[in-house]
């Protein structure tokens, strides 16, 4: 069984006096930043000019490139996108990483899979979170938070379990639950999760559902409600209160087409997929090709990007969401990101 650490097991006073450089600001940059500040941290940010730039100055930070960041950092998070992080800990971080300093990942793709190589006098540990940085900036304004995983790479000076638990602390997750695991056990499982359940898995079901009901003639509003809205409602049952709660309150005629319909759509052959998507995830099969699709500029990435919002899931969630401002966000990033 793992080691659960929550709050009231972890004295925070390991980063009193140390200056915390959050480098990126972000999906996690900046609800890790916003956390700990309010958490009473030293926090302060270290990026490119730039929109990220303007923003984290407009929430009250002194911001610097990343180089002078991580000059004034006794802890640094890098918080940049998995694919930017070698290049930029090449030339701007790791001139400043003097004895003692402390590098921290929220996920461990770059050590894992040997693309970044720190020296070995700092300290090296991950805290990953284990939910979207939207999510856990809400949940810790909100007085509740995400769980995180901790894991040690390098601990020279034998303080690196205390700063990590800390850290997480501080974001919030320890009043969720904190475990103990390797960078090869988040990474292998992260990659896992995102690409065969959580995001891959879902928006692949939740396309082919919406399709089917529309390709058989059914209004494409009705659609979308049933496969994609209503997702939300049903798995935050599951959040509450696991499976038995969402089948406590759903219908018994749909508890009974879960049981025999479910098998019918995840078969055998799906799990044999999960299995060699995982064995492509642990060969580093997976890593390579998302390293030589960055080297290449991401034609393969832009043009999927592209066709997926030219999906009429979109158009008919656009209009739809247009007449449900409760769930409406901020939709002016995901939009350039998808011109990208
Ligand atoms: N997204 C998530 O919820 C989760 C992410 N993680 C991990 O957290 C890490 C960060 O991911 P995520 O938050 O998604 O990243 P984002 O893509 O959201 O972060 C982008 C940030 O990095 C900055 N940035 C990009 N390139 C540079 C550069 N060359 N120099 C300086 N700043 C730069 C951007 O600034 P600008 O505005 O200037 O482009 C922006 O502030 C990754 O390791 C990821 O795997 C872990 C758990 C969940
Ligand atoms: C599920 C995707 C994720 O792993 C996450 C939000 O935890 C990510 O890399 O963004
Ligand atoms: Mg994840
Ligand atoms: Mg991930």
């Amino acid at each position: 069984m793992a080691t659960v650490y929550y709050n009231t097991d972890i004295n925070e006073s390991a980063l009193e006096g140390k200056t915390v450089a959050v480098i990126g600001y972000g999906s996690q940059g900046h609800a890790h930043a916003l956390n700990m500040k309010e958490s009473g941290v030293d926090v302060i940010i270290g990026l490119r000019r730039g929109r990220s730039w303007e923003k984290a100055e407009e929430d009250g930070f002194h911001v610097y490139e990343v180089s002078e960041a991580a000059e004034k950092a006794d802890i640094m998070m890098l918080a940049l996108p998995d694919e930017a992080q070698p290049s930029i800990y090449e030339n701007q971080i790791k001139p400043a990483l003097t004895s003692g300093k402390s590098l921290v990942f929220a996920h461990g793709f770059n050590i894992h899979f040997s693309q970044i190589q720190p020296p070995e006098d700092i300290n090296v540990f991950m805290v990953a979170p284990k939910g979207p940085g939207h999510i856990v900036r809400r949940t810790y304004e909100s007085g509740a938070g995400v769980p995180a995983l901790y894991a040690i790479y390098q601990d020279p000076h034998g303080e690196a379990k205390e700063l990590a638990l800390a850290y997480a602390k501080q974001i919030g997750a320890g009043r969720a639950g904190i475990i103990e695991t390797t960078f090869q056990e988040e990474t292998e499982t992260d990659l896992f999760g995102e690409q065969a359940v959580l995001c891959g898995g879902t928006s692949a079901l939740v396309k082919a559902g919406f399709e089917t009901l529309v390709e058989a003639g059914y209004q494409p509003e009705v659609a979308y409600f049933e496969c994609l809205h209503e997702l939300k409602l049903i798995v935050d049952l599951m959040y509450e209160g696991g499976l038995e709660y969402m089948r406590y309150s759903i219908s018994d005629t749909a508890q009974w087409g879960d049981f025999v319909a479910g098998p019918r759509i995840v078969t055998d052959e799906t799990k044999a997929a999960m299995k060699e998507i995982l064995t492509d995830i642990q060969t580093g099969k997976f890593a390579h090709g998302w390293i030589v699709e960055n080297q290449a500029n991401r034609p393969q990435f832009n043009a999927i990007n592209k066709r997926e919002h030219e999906h009429q899931l979109t158009e008919v969630g656009q209009k739809l969401r247009e007449m449900m401002p409760f769930v409406k966000h901020d939709q002016k990033g995901v939009i350039s990101r998808a011109g990208n």
